[in-house]
C-alpha cells in the first residue's frame, strides 16, 4: 500500500532489497558499461548529449549516504542509467545490447525482491 512507501528508505528496512540488487547488478556479466561513470576524455560528446548522467557506483554512494528518501527515489537513478544508454548508443552496439540486457535484469530482480516477495 501507499502508507509505507512514503517513511524515509532506512527507517522502513528498504534498504536491503535496495543493496541486494546493486550487488546483482554491479556482479552481472553486462555490467562492465556501467560499473564507472562515463570517461568524458574518451566520449567527449557524452556530457552534451546526456544532461545526467548516472552510474552504479554513484548510486551506491548515495544509497551508503542514505541520500535516497524513497526506494522509487533508488529505482529513477537505476532507469536512469538505461534510459541514458538508449540515448548514447545504437540498440545493437555492444554497450546498447548490455544496457537492453541489464535492464531486463533489474526490472526482474526488482520484482522479485519487492512485490511477489
Ligand atoms: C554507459 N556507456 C559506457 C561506455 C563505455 O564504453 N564504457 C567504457 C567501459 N570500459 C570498459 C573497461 C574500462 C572502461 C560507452 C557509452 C556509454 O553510454
Amino acid at each position: 500500500t501507499n502508507s509505507t512507501e512514503s517513511i524515509p528508505i532506512r527507517l522502513n528496512k528498504e534498504l536491503a532489497p535496495c543493496r541486494q540488487v546493486l550487488d546483482d547488478l554491479e556482479s552481472h556479466d553486462e555490467a562492465w558499461p556501467f560499473l564507472l561513470a562515463v570517461n568524458t576524455k574518451q566520449f567527449p560528446t557524452y556530457r552534451k548529449v546526456i544532461r545526467n548522467p548516472m552510474d552504479l557506483q554513484t548510486i551506491g554512494k548515495r544509497l551508503s549516504q542514505n541520500e535516497y528518501k524513497s526506494r522509487d527515489e533508488f529505482v529513477s537513478d537505476v532507469r536512469l542509467i538505461f534510459d541514458n544508454c538508449e540515448t548514447f548508443n545504437e540498440d545493437n552496439s555492444p554497450v546498447g545490447k548490455a544496457g537492453h540486457t541489464l535492464r531486463l535484469f533489474f526490472e526482474t530482480r526488482w520484482a522479485d525482491l519487492t512485490s511477489g516477495k
